[in-house]
């Protein structure tokens, strides 16, 4: 995406007084996305309400434009959507931006790797260095056609294949966005598509395409692997979605109300789909004060408020297999942990490797300016936690385009000494357009 500003807008976050008050965060990005892919293929008009207006989700919408829906916001904040129907999307005239965002990007590959249209996806220069082979991979062998820049990487154009073959695949990976992609090509391919995943990862596909009708059945082994069969040639019916507010977003007023001493904060309206929930229980593990409240559904989706009050944490060594329920959490979990009391030990974090940063060695770098002793290790990190006293603090903290860096590195100035300064903000607006208003509505900042 374009709207950027040219310059770098740095910002320092310093100790904060207690937290207080009742916040509700923007709605989730991962259902944001589908939400409008999906109504984009559905006949007829979906309305989206509590859609995250970020950049991420913004890019998918003007793709979905690009390729033939009609996509309007309403003065109330509903979003209108006319779809054009499964096997409808029409050629993009001009190259899709997907800005920063791989969700983006690998989802809507898969889309137009069963449309008989060609497309080129760009991206900023973060995501221009994030691999894309694990979607080019299997919708190779769906039919689609693929000319990548090296690495396998954006630029890149696409021809799809209609008819499209399809696929019978195990997950090499734990990627809820190879999963989707896999499965949203097999909306418009005759026959079943199978999606074997040894490792479960959010399953907002699944539920959602369900919940357009989609003849879709999830079978859970006695291992815990999932296998995913859809049928294609699908017609989906249009929906009216209430999006929940993203759980990945609630994590970072979450742990700055733990660790800013005296705290109590409201956070409603958060996610808790069990795919999503593992930073609240490896918080809570910790010793942090989580309860959850007004537990109900909403839009197929488990959601309640969050009452967080301050604590003493201790260290952890959290099991690798917790990782795909809250990959996007660990950078603000890095910082509980450099304040916790001990050692903590993280380890099965290589995808963190590739995501808008790398996020091992970006937080390894950006906690050590602070003061906090780290040892980065091949696929995960090491900390010592301070024991509850102020982190030096410093910067400024080279945040590398990506957005949850800058937010954990802001959350950590609120517990320093000296301050934390973020080289750049701007990527915040990727996924939670409103943190800073929200920090300050909880007095964190002035
Ligand atoms: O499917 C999704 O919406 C997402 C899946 C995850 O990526 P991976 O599938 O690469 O793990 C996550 O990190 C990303 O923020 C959103
Ligand atoms: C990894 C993330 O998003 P994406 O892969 O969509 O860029 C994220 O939001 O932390």
């Amino acid at each position: 995406m374009t709207s950027h500003n040219d310059q770098p807008s740095p910002m320092t976050f310093t100790t904060a007084p207690a937290l207080s008050g009742s916040v509700a965060v923007p709605g989730d990005k991962s259902i944001s996305h589908r939400s409008l892919m999906l109504s984009a293929l559905a006949v007829g008009e979906s309305r989206v309400e509590g859609l995250l207006e970020g950049e991420d989700v913004l890019a998918t919408a003007a793709a979905m434009r690009a390729m033939g829906a009609d996509i309007q916001r309403d003065e109330d904040g509903i979003w209108h959507i006319h779809g054009v129907g499964v096997g409808g999307l029409l050629q993009p005239q001009e190259a899709l931006d997907m800005g920063n965002s791989g969700t983006s990007t690998r989802l809507l590959m898969g889309l137009v790797a069963s449309h008989g249209i060609t497309a080129t996806f760009v991206g900023d220069a973060s995501l221009s260095k994030r691999p894309m082979a694990r979607v080019t991979e299997p919708l190779s062998r769906v039919g689609a056609r693929f000319t990548t820049s090296p690495g396998d990487r954006l630029p890149l154009t696409m021809t799809g294949a209609c008819p499209a073959v399809p696929l019978d695949y195990v997950l090499p990976v734990a990627s809820a966005q190879v999963k989707s992609a896999i499965l949203l090509a097999g909306l418009n391919t005759p026959g079943i598509t199978r999606v074997v995943e040894p490792i479960p990862t959010r399953d907002h596909s699944e539920r959602m395409l369900k919940g357009f009708g989609a003849d879709l059945d999830v079978e859970v082994q006695a291992d815990g692997t999932r296998i995913i069969t859809l049928k294609g040639e699908a017609e989906l019916k249009p929906q009216n979605i209430v999006v929940p507010g993203d759980p990945s977003s609630a994590a970072f007023p979450m742990v700055a109300a733990l660790l800013v001493p005296g705290s109590q904060v409201t956070i409603a309206n958060v996610g808790l789909n069990a795919t999503r929930a593992g930073l609240i229980d490896l918080l809570r593990e910790m010793g942090g004060s989580i309860e959850i409240i007004n537990a109900r559904e909403v839009g197929g989706e488990p959601v309640g408020d969050l009452v967080v009050t301050a604590s003493a944490l201790n260290g952890v060594e959290p099991d690798p297999a917790r990782a795909p329920s809250m990959i996007d959490e660990y950078p603000v979990a890095f910082v509980a942990a450099a304040f916790a009391h001990g050692r903590s030990i993280f380890r099965g974090l290589d995808e963190l490797r590739v995501k808008e940063s790398d996020r091992i060695a970006t937080m390894a770098t950006g906690l050590r300016a602070i003061g906090v002793t780290v040892e980065e290790l091949e696929d995960g990190i090491i900390i010592e936690g301070s024991g509850g006293q102020p982190l030096a603090g410093g910067g400024p903290i080279a945040t590398k385009l990506d957005h949850r860096i800058a937010m954990s590195f802001a959350v950590a100035g609120l517990v320093s000494r000296d301050g934390v300064t973020i080289d750049d903000m701007r990527p915040v607006a990727t996924s939670f357009p409103t943190f800073t208003t929200l920090l300050q509505t909880l007095g964190a900042i002035a």
